[in-house]
């Protein structure tokens, strides 16, 4: 059997509480879950409970309590050299344009001025910008941020794709064309995905995987689905498959309480 891509063994994690700082907030709990190469998983959980704190642990930004990740095998040690990863917010540089921000990285990693140009062009154009390099963030829509957004992190061929809610802030037909658009760059080149999201049609549309996690505290995965829906796949087409409906059925029986108990939590601050 072929490496997992991504594994966390174990992991807890606790902060010192904002409430009463002498007491510590346990957010993950012994969590263990696995991405296997190639393979898209998604993560779903009530609202607080957890998910970009294991998100973070995968990206090396926050170093787990107790636990350990393995990246290919090999315990992971500071920054996640092997990810690339799209946050919820706007990640793009103000005073560079879409072109210039598409190869940051590169120019960041030493890849010479003209080689990151013509391969930031490239990306740029099969996220749909390929007119708009010029453009400033200010000067794009939300969507057209997000494309280049996701250039910039492409661009680097990262082994693995993390990607914590990254388009939950666009209208629904935007959000489904880049949904699209991503499901067919992965399916060119099969990366380890660990997608975060609280929306359970988008995590079945584009997932082989969906995770379920508990509300916190103690946050920890309650239930795993295998998503037996054929591909390629149109997001919007794939939700009225009757199949669709029944392992939305099935996750929601699960999720469900969750939710019902993480809104509670809000509620009482
Ligand atoms: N640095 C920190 N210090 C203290 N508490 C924290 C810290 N980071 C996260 N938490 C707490 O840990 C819990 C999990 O937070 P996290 O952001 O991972 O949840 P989430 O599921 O991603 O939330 P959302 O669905 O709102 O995006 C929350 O109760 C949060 O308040």
């Amino acid at each position: 059997m072929s490496e997992a891509a991504l594994s966390f063994e174990n992991i807890t994690c606790t902060f010192v509480s904002r409430e009463d700082r002498s007491q510590r907030y346990t957010a993950m709990a012994d969590t263990t879950l696995t991405v296997g190469a190639g393979e898209f998983v998604s993560v779903v959980g009530p609202t607080g409970c957890g998910k970009s704190t294991l998100l973070n642990v995968a990206a090396g930004l926050l170093r787990p309590t107790s636990g350990s990740v393995r990246v290919f095998g090999q315990p992971l040690d500071g920054i996640n050299r092997r990810a690339g990863y799209m946050f919820q917010g706007e990640a793009l540089l103000p005073w560079r344009s879409a072109l210039s921000n598409v190869m940051a990285g590169l120019e960041f990693a030493g890849v010479a001025q003209d080689e990151a140009e013509s391969r930031a062009q490239d990306w740029l154009r099969r996220v749909g910008l390929g007119n708009f390099g010029e453009r400033y963030p200010h000067q794009m829509s939300g969507g057209m941020r997000k494309r280049a957004m996701l250039a910039q992190m492409l661009i680097r061929d990262p082994d693995i794709i993390l990607m914590d809610e990254p388009f939950s802030a666009l209208d629904i037909q935007t959000r489904q064309l880049m949904e699209n658009e991503v499901l067919d760059i992965w399916m060119a080149k099969r990366r380890a995905v660990l997608f975060i999201t609280h929306d359970l049609d988008e995590a079945i549309a584009m997932s082989d995987r969906v995770i379920v996690l508990s509300a916190g505290p103690g946050t920890h995965p309650i239930g795993e689905f295998a998503i037996d829906l054929p591909r390629p796949r149109d997001v919007a087409e794939v939700r009225m498959d009757p199949r669709f409906v029944e392992l939305h059925g099935a996750i929601w029986d699960v999720l469900r309480e969750e939710v019902l108990k993480g809104y509670a939590r809000q509620k009482q601050g």
